[in-house]
């Protein structure tokens, strides 16, 4: 038996890669400086698989920015408007394509990002064309390779498979069916796995996670193509196929059907996979199985009498050389290291003793290795251990809170409808709010500089008081109320300046989470999140905006928006107890939230956003799932926001979302304004809003915040007159994308100053018609 992972974090441990990145972008590091931090983390993170335990480690998997950008700069799937740049610095090219360019004479718009299956890392979508052609334009899967190789670490390259890397990309015309591609794309492919072989590659890991897709037969046919494709010019190497985060389900048959080395299963996710292949008859027991028992998505301890079960289980019907220990997808998802974790306050030492981190996960699949090995009883302390850990966890009086769950089990209808429908709110509410056609707003956050960061820090490391960084904290509010008074914005916000971020926040006022000091996990490019840990029953002590947004509403006649991150956003982007259905972890934070959608009103807020925008991501990956998920997702944001009156407006809003298969549930959440992320997709995104003549209001955002580009007064007017023509005038609002926490000031000024020119200027167009 032997041991692997399919990747491992690349931000390294105190984000190194974070930080460099930034400072180059900022042009305050040189190149080499940047490669040299980019070479030290693979290279902690090889000999730290390595003295864990770990037989057979990936490459490739470290990456400056993603690894779907990687695989279009392998395949030279560059987009035209990049061109001049393509016999530039490749890294710089690589940049560029990410994040936009605004510089000396260039000035190009980023590539597309969304969200990587059902996680909250965002890649970058490739773009394909009717006639697009591939070539094997970088070198880093070799070069990364070579780097281990000279360290004595013979890796397993890590590659998304060609079928998947197809589907996650986006046709750019409409006259073709991009898995028509393939026949261009897998020569290439071909090229870049003999250029491995030709250096003694012995093992390749192939990335289908389309598997775990409703895929159709001309898809499913794609991948039999591709592996038999593969295997007659390769008849050597060894394919590791590797589906993830959910089961193969009715492809099954396709993936047992093929010519590899290795199928991964993610065990997790699925746990009757494993019965379904051993006895199914299609199975080649020579083929080797890849047991994905260690959660990569999860921060709780592995329960290793269940994994060893399933070890067993394999091992009834394959020899031990056919088996491999793994974890359920890349560590990419799992914070880096519990041992870095001291602040007893924030994590209790009963809580930390459940959780296992990246590192941990390491040792976990070790150890599991040990016990399954001749060698078992040096591990059976180490079994012990985590026995007893689970057992307290399932347990522990920290969980549980009776008065919770009674109030979730009164649950009842009344408690998700408002009191009467859009349109009588929508005039209730016109005759309050008083705002213009096209009202202008923002999405919450304002710049978070590293001023306002280091205050934070300060505060936490006890060299600044509460009282000063309260003072600190209300003067940059108070400097964004005036800013937004001055340039015009209809509807303000306070900018969420005392928010390190929107999730981990509420989870800090909340009971029932806990927090890591250091558990960073990366969710695009440089940004990270540090997920909150939700292990016990949800409750709402005190009221957690109010403060801020009172203070923000005493100095401005002008109406100032409520802040909230809703339940399933606060669901989806923490991690979760496994111990009870999602679905009532979700209602336990709905009710928390309604209660503080009531103080906000009560404390004269009368505009009130409830941020949603993981409700998409959450969505099952299969299609048979999706019915009963939606249901209780958008009951539980029906339920935190219908305890205000008619007058009250409740937006939500929603970002790197794809709405046309779901269209029907977002309207059924009946915010009166939804804010939505537009502009990257030149208002594609906005069709199926019209398509399903949305009913309620709707902010097609304008302005790209992911990127430092600086749209013009006539781009965002562009923009917005394509949304007049297919929405009614007085549904339409005027905003960015999301929130402006990630840019700075100078862009952010300019930006909105554009985007409230361009909103009075269409308003003095449609007076003038009328
Ligand atoms: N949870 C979550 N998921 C989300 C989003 C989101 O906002 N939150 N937005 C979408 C896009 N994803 C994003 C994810 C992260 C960030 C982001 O800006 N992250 C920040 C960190 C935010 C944070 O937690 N900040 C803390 C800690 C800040 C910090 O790094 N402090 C320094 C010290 C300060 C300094 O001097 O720089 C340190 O600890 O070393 C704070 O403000 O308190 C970053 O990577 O830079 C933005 C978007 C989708 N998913
Ligand atoms: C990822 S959605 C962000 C919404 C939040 N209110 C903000 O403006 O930052
Ligand atoms: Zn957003």
């Amino acid at each position: 038996m032997k041991t692997t992972i399919l990747g491992y974090p690349r931000i390294g441990n105190q984000r190194q890669l974070k930080k460099i990145c930034e400072s180059y972008w900022a042009e305050k590091t040189d190149k080499n400086t940047l490669l040299d931090v980019g070479r030290s983390i693979k290279k902690d993170n090889w000999i730290l698989q390595k003295e864990s335990g770990i037989d057979l480690i990936p490459s490739n998997d470290f990456s400056f920015y993603d690894q779907v950008l990687d695989t279009c700069l392998t395949f030279g799937c560059i987009p035209k408007r990049y061109n001049n740049l393509k016999q530039g610095d490749k890294l710089d090219l690589y940049f560029a394509m990410a994040r936009g360019l605004q510089k000396n004479d260039h000035d190009l718009t980023a590539m597309e990002m969304t969200k990587w299956f059902d996680t909250n890392y965002h890649y970058i979508v490739p773009e394909f064309e009717k006639e697009q052609t591939f070539e094997f334009f970088s070198s880093k899967i070799v070069d990364e390779y070579k780097e281990a190789l000279a360290l004595g670490i013979k890796t397993k390259p890590v590659l998304i498979g060609p079928v998947t890397f197809l589907l996650l990309g986006k046709e750019k015309e409409s006259n073709f069916n991009k898995i028509d591609l393939l026949d261009r794309l897998l020569p290439v492919y071909c090229e870049v796995i003999n250029a491995l072989v030709d250096l003694d590659v012995e093992y390749i890991q192939f990335d289908e996670p389309c598997l775990a897709l409703n895929l159709n037969n001309a898809e499913r046919e794609a991948i039999t193509y591709v592996y038999e494709k593969l295997h007659a010019e390769f008849p050597n190497l060894k394919v590791f196929l590797a589906n993830y985060f959910d089961c193969y389900g009715e492809n099954l048959e396709t993936a047992l059907k093929l010519p590899v080395d290795t199928l991964h299963l993610d065990l997790v996710r699925c746990t009757s996979q494993l019965d379904d292949i051993l006895e199914s008859k299609l199975f080649n027991p020579k083929t080797k199985l890849s047991l994905g028992l260690v959660d990569g998505r999860n921060i709780w301890k592995n329960n290793f009498e269940a994994s060893l079960n399933f070890i067993s289980k394999a091992s009834q019907k394959l020899i031990p050389e056919n088996i491999w220990i793994s974890s359920s997808c890349s560590l990419l998802h799992s914070p880096h290291d519990l041992d870095l974790e001291h602040n007893e306050t924030n994590l209790p030492a009963e809580v930390k003793q459940w959780l296992a981190f990246a590192k941990q996960k390491l040792e976990e699949i070790a150890t599991l290795k040990g016990l399954s090995s001749n060698y078992k009883a040096e591990y059976l302390t180490l079994f012990e251990e985590n026995k007893l850990a689970n057992l307290k966890r399932s347990t522990s009086s920290l969980i549980h809170n009776q008065a919770v769950k009674s109030r979730v089990g009164s649950l009842n209808d009344t408690h998700s409808q408002r009191k009467s429908n859009f349109t009588n709110r929508q005039q209730e509410q016109k005759k309050v709010l008083n705002l213009p056609l096209f009202p202008t707003t923002t999405i919450g956050s304002f710049p978070q500089t590293k001023d306002v960061r280091s205050w934070r820090l300060q505060l936490k490391k006890g060299t600044l008081s509460q009282k000063e960084y309260d003072a600190l904290i209300a003067k940059e509010t108070e400097k964004t109320i005036r800013f937004q008074e001055e340039i015009g914005i209809d509807v303000l916000v306070h900018g969420e300046y005392e928010r390190n971020d929107m999730v981990e926040y509420f989870g800090e006022k909340l009971n029932g989470f806990a927090f890591s000091s250091f558990g960073w996990v990366q969710s695009y490019g440089t940004r990270c999140v540090k997920p909150p840990i939700l292990f016990g029953d949800v409750s709402r002590e005190h009221p957690m905006t109010v403060k801020w947004s009172k203070y923000a509403q005493s100095l401005t006649e002008l109406p100032v928006k409520g802040m909230l991150t809703g339940p399933v956003t606060i669901l989806q982007w923490s991690f979760v107890r496994n111990d009870q259905p999602r679905v009532i972890t979700c209602n336990q934070i709905a009710l928390a939230i309604r209660d503080e959608v009531i103080d906000l009103e009560q404390n004269g807020i009368h505009i009130i956003q409830i941020d949603e925008p993981a409700i998409r991501e959450g969505l099952p990956l299969r299609k048979e799932e999706w019915k009963n998920y939606l249901n209780w997702a958008v009951k539980a944001f029906r339920i935190s926001a219908s305890g205000v009156k008619d007058t009250t407006q409740i937006h939500t809003h929603m970002c790197y979302s794809e709405f046309n298969d779901i269209i029907e549930n977002i309207a059924n959440m009946d915010a009166d304004v939804i804010t939505i992320e537009t502009s990257r997709s030149e208002m594609e995104l906005l069709d199926a809003f019209v398509d399903f003549k949305y009913p309620n209001e709707i902010g097609p955002g304008v302005y790209d915040i992911h990127s430092p580009r600086i749209p013009s007064v006539e781009e965002i007017e562009h923009l917005l007159i394509k949304a007049k023509n297919v929405l009614p005038k007085e549904h339409i609002w005027v905003n960015p994308d999301c929130g402006l926490k990630t840019r700075d000031w100078p862009e952010t000024k300019t930006a909105l100053i554009n985007l409230v020119k361009a909103a009075k200027k269409l308003r003095t167009e449609v007076l003038e018609i009328a």
